[in-house]
């Protein structure tokens, strides 16, 4: 027999936590070995380090001949794995959720049509294969989970509490295969909590807290002498309500130990004590009982053991502490890649059923990412309704042009000068005449009360001061609760006075000998003539300047979520372990990952594109060409931003408050609401490691100013360095193993 598992001194350290300690044992080729342990005790930790996604911090260990601290992906090609939660894809089929997995394993198509109808013969999914994985009962997703484990043919299938919270015949069931699989040389490495399962095992490991208190064969466990000291004989004690009675068992003399066992007693008593005198004792204490000798159980072997460990815990230098060693112990020095190569070493030579590559599983996520969003019908409208809407609301709704403010007049005059005053505030875009008062009391009411934001009063000697050549003033009342109303209020009324004196001083200057300039009719004029010209948007409409704004902002809004929720609910699923567990590669996975969703979001920069040109008349004045290359450059980045997301965020939860953190100066930062130029220095210099903040410029410069590339350029060598910077520190941060 040769070991394919070896492990020597294997140590974890979470931090302070020590989660497995120094941990020595061997697996056999063909064995079913069970681990077993309490709560928390190491044993999933002691998995994951086995199959490569958990680096340890000391000893090591080795599968197929393999060093797990450096051979992980080969290792991975060999096993199978399948964790606490049989981790499945519940919005895929379960002939998906198969598929999925061989081509993980880079099965061909041939191969993986033949391996298919195998593990559906083995699993009996025959009947289900369309049905989606999340609507199996817990029996057949755990049938679904191990079909998935085996579809490469593993050497080694470990299988961390395949059994944990299914019903009784489901787990004979599994277990029945587990032997059909043991039966063809499988190794099976499983972790349990059940004692029946572990009494099925072929060899058994017991863990308590951390450290491995024995290993071996259940009936040499049985005979250990540590579990049944010389001089010592168990009894089973069966009694109405044992529990209230322990502790009196406890008591009688010659009795070293009683624990309960379901509905009965398990009793250490001194041989010098017969049954019989055990039997006397104990009905004097009760009439019902009734006494059979018995060999230890696995339990006895474990409760006896955990108890003398937890005596000897405070007592005891741990680092010389052993084992109870039944089970074979690796040997020393440990195996090394170059020498020895002993005959488990051999395994490795056998070719790895998958290749193994930079864009290794790039097609099996890329499918299975495909099949998730046509699944999903809710993705979709989010990712091709939600744009649409959004860019026709906030087109309409986000107007800078401040015009109709409510006005109230208060004429005291009343007469035709103070008239032409009242047409020249009605004739402006900017007044609303809602209404004309005639007494101070209405006046003050319409501004409190705030229907009018802007309050005019003529004097009633309006009219006569203009006559006689004297200076008038009209009192303006603006609102300056929204500050900028107050502002084009206050310009406009200003602009208004000076328009209307300059007029009137030019009817009076004609009459003189002499003015300060004249026009090119000979007309007196003012010396200086502004002439502005609106270039690019003459009509001053806000569309033109958000709209292609926020087709900026909607990208990144939608590639931002979808990625980061794309592989963070992988990772609350417990899928993303899974996939660790395999030989897919880091820029398999993640590209598989990004290309549907960078597909998706270039789809909907067209929809976007055709609602800004079609439905707000905004035209493309430059190259739709450079356009949509430089939106592709910036769907990269967006989806580079996302998947930066998904690394610092455990739970889809923190990936919405972690997208937030970057949407929020996206909107408010980069020029989209507010100038740019106008900001702090600081805040000024932040806006330049804000993506968007090119992107507007460039879609602005092409949209509205038909700019080239050239002309764009700083802004195209921004928005570059970006994506690079936020791409590379994405792949650098997302480790394809736990920590
Ligand atoms: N990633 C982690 N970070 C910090 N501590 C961890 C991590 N993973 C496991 N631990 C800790 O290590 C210890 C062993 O955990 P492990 O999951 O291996 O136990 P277990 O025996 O499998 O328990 P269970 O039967 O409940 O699954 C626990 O105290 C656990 O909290």
């Amino acid at each position: 027999m040769s070991s394919v598992i070896q492990l020597n001194r294997l140590t974890r350290d979470f931090g302070s936590l020590r989660a497995v300690d120094q941990v020595s044992f061997e697996v056999e080729r063909g064995a079913i070995f069970g681990l077993l342990g309490p709560n928390g005790s190491g044993k999933s930790t002691i998995i994951r380090m086995l199959c490569g996604v958990l680096q340890p911090t000391g000893g090591s260990a080795h599968v197929l001949g393999f060093d797990v601290a450096h051979d992980a992906e080969q290792i991975k090609r060999q096993i199978g794995y399948m964790s606490q939660s049989f981790s499945l894809y519940s919005d895929l089929s379960v002939r998906e959720n198969i598929e999925f997995y061989g081509r993980i394993y880079g099965l061909s198509p041939e191969k993986l049509e033949q391996r298919f109808q195998e593990i559906i013969e083995l699993t009996s999914l025959g009947d289900r294969l369309d049905q989606l994985a999340g609507s199996l009962s817990g029996g057949w997703k755990q049938r679904l989970a191990l079909g998935c484990a085996l579809i490469h043919e593993p050497q080694v299938l470990f299988l961390d509490e395949p059994t944990a919270g299914i019903d009784p015949v489901a787990r004979r069931d599994l277990w029945d295969l587990l032997f059909d699989l043991a039966g063809q040389g499988v190794t099976l490495f499983v972790t349990t909590h059940y004692m029946d399962e572990a009494e099925r095992c072929s060899d058994v490991g017991y863990i308590y807290d951390s450290r491995l208190i024995v290993c071996g064969k259940p009936d040499e466990l049985k005979h250990l002498p540590s579990v049944t000291p010389e001089g010592t004989s168990r009894f089973e004690i069966e009694t109405v309500d044992p529990a209230t009675k322990l502790a009196t068992f406890r008591e009688l003399e010659g009795v070293r130990d009683a624990t309960l066992f379901g509905q009965t007693i398990h009793v250490l008593a001194d041989q010098r004590l017969s049954e019989t005198d055990l039997i006397e004792q104990i009905q004097k204490e009760d009439k019902s009982v009734q006494i059979r000798p018995i060999t230890p159980s696995l339990e006895d072997v474990f409760v006896t053991l955990s108890r003398a460990e937890g005596l000897n815990h405070h007592d005891i230098d741990r680092s010389k502490q052993t084992p109870v060693e039944v089970c074979p112990k690796p040997k020393s020095p440990e195996p090394t890649e170059s020498k020895d190569v002993s005959e488990d070493q051999l395994v490795r030579k056998k070719p790895a059923p998958a290749r193994a590559g930079l864009m290794a599983g790039f097609w099996a996520i890329l499918v299975k990412e495909f099949s998730h969003v046509r699944r999903e019908p809710a993705t979709l409208l989010f990712v091709f309704a939600v744009p649409v809407l959004q860019t026709i609301i906030f087109g309409f709704a986000i107007d800078t042009q401040i015009e109709n403010i409510p006005t109230v007049i208060y004429d005291l005059d009343g007469r035709s000068s103070a008239r032409e005053l009242r047409d020249a505030f009605a004739n402006t875009r900017t007044f609303e005449i809602i209404k004309r008062v005639f007494d101070e009391d209405a006046f003050h009411y319409a501004l409190q009360s705030g229907r009018a934001k802007v309050g005019v009063i003529i004097p009633p000697d309006y009219s006569d001061r203009l006559l006689r050549g004297e200076q008038v003033s009209v009192q303006v009342l603006i609102d300056g609760s929204d500050s900028q109303v107050a502002t084009t209020a206050l310009n406009a009324s200003n602009l208004l006075g000076l328009n209307l004196s300059t007029q009137m001083a030019k009817q009076f200057a004609e009459t003189l000998p002499r003015v300060p300039a004249r026009d090119a009719q000979g007309a007196a004029a003012l010396p200086l003539e502004v002439r502005p010209r609106l270039l690019y948007n003459p009509d001053l409409e806000s569309s033109h300047f958000f709209v292609p704004g926020l087709v900026g902002i909607i990208l990144q809004l939608v590639t931002l979520f979808l990625t980061s929720f794309a592989i963070v609910r992988e990772r609350e699923l417990g899928t993303l372990e899974q996939l660790f567990v395999t030989p897919v590669s880091k820029s398999g996975l993640m590209l598989g990952k990004l290309v549907p969703y960078a597909l998706i979001g270039f789809v909907e920069t067209l929809i976007v594109l055709t609602v800004m040109v079609f439905f707000f008349g905004v035209p493309i004045h430059g190259s739709l060409w450079e356009l949509l290359v430089l939106s592709l450059l910036f769907l990269v980045c967006g989806l580079g931003l996302g998947m930066l997301v998904s690394t610092v965020s455990r739970t889809q939860l923190q990936a919405v408050q972690f997208a937030f953190l970057i949407m929020l100066p996206s909107v408010l930062l980069s020029g989209f609401m507010f100038p740019r130029s106008q900001m702090p220095l600081p805040i000024y210099l932040f806006t330049f490691i804000i993506p968007v903040t090119y992107f507007l410029e460039i879609l602005r410069g092409i949209v509205l100013r038909g700019a080239d590339i050239t002309d764009l350029l700083p802004h195209i060598i921004g928005l570059t360095l970006c994506c690079i910077a936020i791409i590379g520190i994405s792949l650098k941060r997302f480790q394809k193993q736990l920590s």
